[in-house]
């Protein structure tokens, strides 16, 4: 997405700004406005308006999207973070909440739906592209079933950061606008252990072109409410998919496997830069393939594919690191059962699901090159199979995922220019980035190195060229667990500058900045477990 940044006179304020809402306009509604939580059959939203809070101010802008958006950065307190708050409304907007189901852990949950989250329409950005402004934490809707509506500002401040950190990596993403402390307290039992405790409340507006995920279509296919169905889907083609033409039962094959390597573009990006969602329920996937819900999401520092940080998963692991590519086909096979309903021949949907497999191992792979240095080499499997026993040998270890990506982006063309000894290098690379490595541990690694330096050599790039592109796909800042606990912890204390800092650093992940190289360095040994760094809940 282009951010190009009109002049700061051309912005409007939130108040004034010009929503549209084709979502509301287009679909199938309910409009009592009723907050009252129950089940919605027969409607794609419903109508419902955020809860005003006590004393909204505004915590955290993203300077960029906003420019792209046309919005301008409001004061701290005043009418626009109201907006921003959801205590008011711009006149333009119809707020809604959209109702979808989803698997959750593996198991149909029937509808969930915006439970917490509002929406208030869409912008046109600079570009003429459409965006919906989504609250999240904006006050109980008829999707709320038992629980309050709200966010915390601990939750709140991870989902701004990360989602903002992500698409400055490149990864496929919801964006996040503003962050507003509310002044209300949230009731929370953070550890589900009977102990709960009131903690600041808080709201992120997101930003999306649609929020729609696959369990929008799940229920309505569960419930038999086909040409609501239909009417969703012919919506998210004419919106977000207008490349594939009127919308038929041939477009919904072509549609579901766009959405498939759409899919797969994402999951190879997460596993690229050691991202774990940590809960990826059919309801947290996105229609457009962005990465959606940063609730108990985590950064791998040691590589370790087991590895998860949601405490409600460490029984069956099912979203650990690992798992990821497989559980996003999983998901996919669910959206495709229920797109069934609209295709003449549902066996066609297939080629969806194998389009997933090809696209997630070839952009893999890819991915994975670049991150090394090198070009592809035939035979493919060899190519394949040598970049697997690298991973293999980092996960046996416990090796820091980003700190060795890095360095070798620095070693590994050094090496190719300079004649020194080339174990010495290697042996410090492994002893900077690792947490603990037994000595055949090292042995392994050392050995592929070897390897990977001798094929090194045969790139026809220069050194530098090659330390250019490594640089440019090894990120060397990206949001460690412990870096959003404290500024978490700063902030409920009220003092902003770390979360600041951490804006500023995770907007250009791949650049130097050796003023912040504190951010680039191993997890401290104080956070190996403690919650909120190594362990989180799905308490948010
Ligand atoms: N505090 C809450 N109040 C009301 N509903 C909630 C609350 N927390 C979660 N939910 C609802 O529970 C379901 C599953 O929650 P999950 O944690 O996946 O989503 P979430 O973090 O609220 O939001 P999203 O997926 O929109 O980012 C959703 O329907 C969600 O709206
Ligand atoms: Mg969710």
């Amino acid at each position: 997405m282009a951010t190009s940044a009109p002049q700061t006179d051309q912005l409007v304020s939130i108040e004034q700004a010009d929503f549209h809402n084709s979502f509301v306009d287009e679909l199938h509604g309910e409009a009592s406005m009723d907050k009252s939580p129950r089940q919605v059959p027969g409607y794609h939203y419903s109508r419902v308006e955020p809860t005003a809070v006590r004393a909204p101010r505004l915590l955290a802008w993203s300077d960029d999207l906003a420019a792209y958006l046309g919005v301008v950065r409001p004061p701290e307190r005043g009418p626009a973070v109201a907006i921003l708050a959801g205590s008011q409304l711009n006149p333009s907007m119809k707020p809604f909440a959209a109702r979808y189901g989803g698997h959750q852990f593996g198991n149909w949950a029937g509808q969930l739906g915006d439970g917490r989250a509002i929406s208030l329409g869409e912008l046109t950005a600079v570009d003429g592209s459409s965006w919906e402004i989504q609250l999240k934490g904006a006050g109980p809707t008829p999707y709320s079933r038992r629980a309050d509506g709200r966010a915390v500002l601990r939750s709140s401040l991870r989902e701004f950061l990360c989602s903002e950190a992500m698409h400055y990596l490149g990864v496929p993403t919801t964006r996040a606008l503003s962050l507003v402390e509310t002044g209300d307290v949230v009731i929370r039992d953070m550890f589900y252990n009977g102990n709960p405790q009131p903690e600041p409340g808080a709201i992120v507006a997101r930003v999306a072109p649609t929020f729609v995920r696959f369990g929008n279509f799940q229920l309505m296919a569960a419930m038999g409410e086909k040409d609501n169905l239909r009417a969703l889907a012919d919506y998210v083609i004419r919106h977000q998919y207008p490349e594939l033409g009127e919308p038929s039962s041939a477009v919904y094959v072509r549609w579901f496997e766009e959405i498939s390597r759409r899919t797969a573009v994402m999951i190879a990006h997460w596993m690229s830069v050691g991202f774990v969602h940590g809960v990826m329920n059919t309801d947290n996937m996105s229609i457009l393939g962005l990465t959606i819900d940063y609730g108990p999401y985590g950064w791998l520092e040691p590589y370790d594919p087991d590895w998860t940080p949601n405490t409600t998963d460490f029984g069956s692991r099912r979203y650990a690191f690992g798992q990821q590519p497989q559980v996003a086909l999983w998901n996919l096979y669910q959206l495709a059962r229920a797109l069934a309903h609209l295709v003449e021949t549902p066996q066609d949907l297939q080629q969806g699901l194998e389009t997933y497999r090809t696209t997630l191992a070839e952009t893999r792979h890819t991915m994975l090159l670049q991150k090394l240095g090198l070009t592809p080499m035939a035979p493919e499997a060899e190519d394949r199979a040598f970049v697997e026993e690298l991973l293999e040998a980092l996960a046996g270890s416990e090796i820091d995922m980003t700190l060795f990506f890095r360095q070798l982006s620095h070693t590994a063309p050094a090496l190719l220019q300079k004649a020194e000894s080339e174990e010495t290098a290697w042996r410090e690379l492994l002893a900077n980035a690792a947490y603990s490595m037994s000595i055949s541990e090292e042995q392994t690694l050392l050995q592929w190195l070897q390897r990977y330096l001798q094929r090194l050599r045969q790139e026809p790039a220069s050194p530098e060229a090659i330390r250019e592109s490594m640089l440019s796909v090894n990120p060397k800042y990206v949001l460690r667990n412990y870096l959003a606990q404290k500024a978490i912890e700063a902030a409920e204390l009220g003092d902003l500058s770390f979360l600041n800092t951490l804006m500023d650093v995770l907007k250009t992940p791949f650049a130097e900045q050796p003023e912040h190289e504190e951010l680039a360095a191993k997890r401290p040994d104080w956070a190996r477990e403690k919650p909120g760094c190594a362990t989180l809940s799905c308490s948010s």
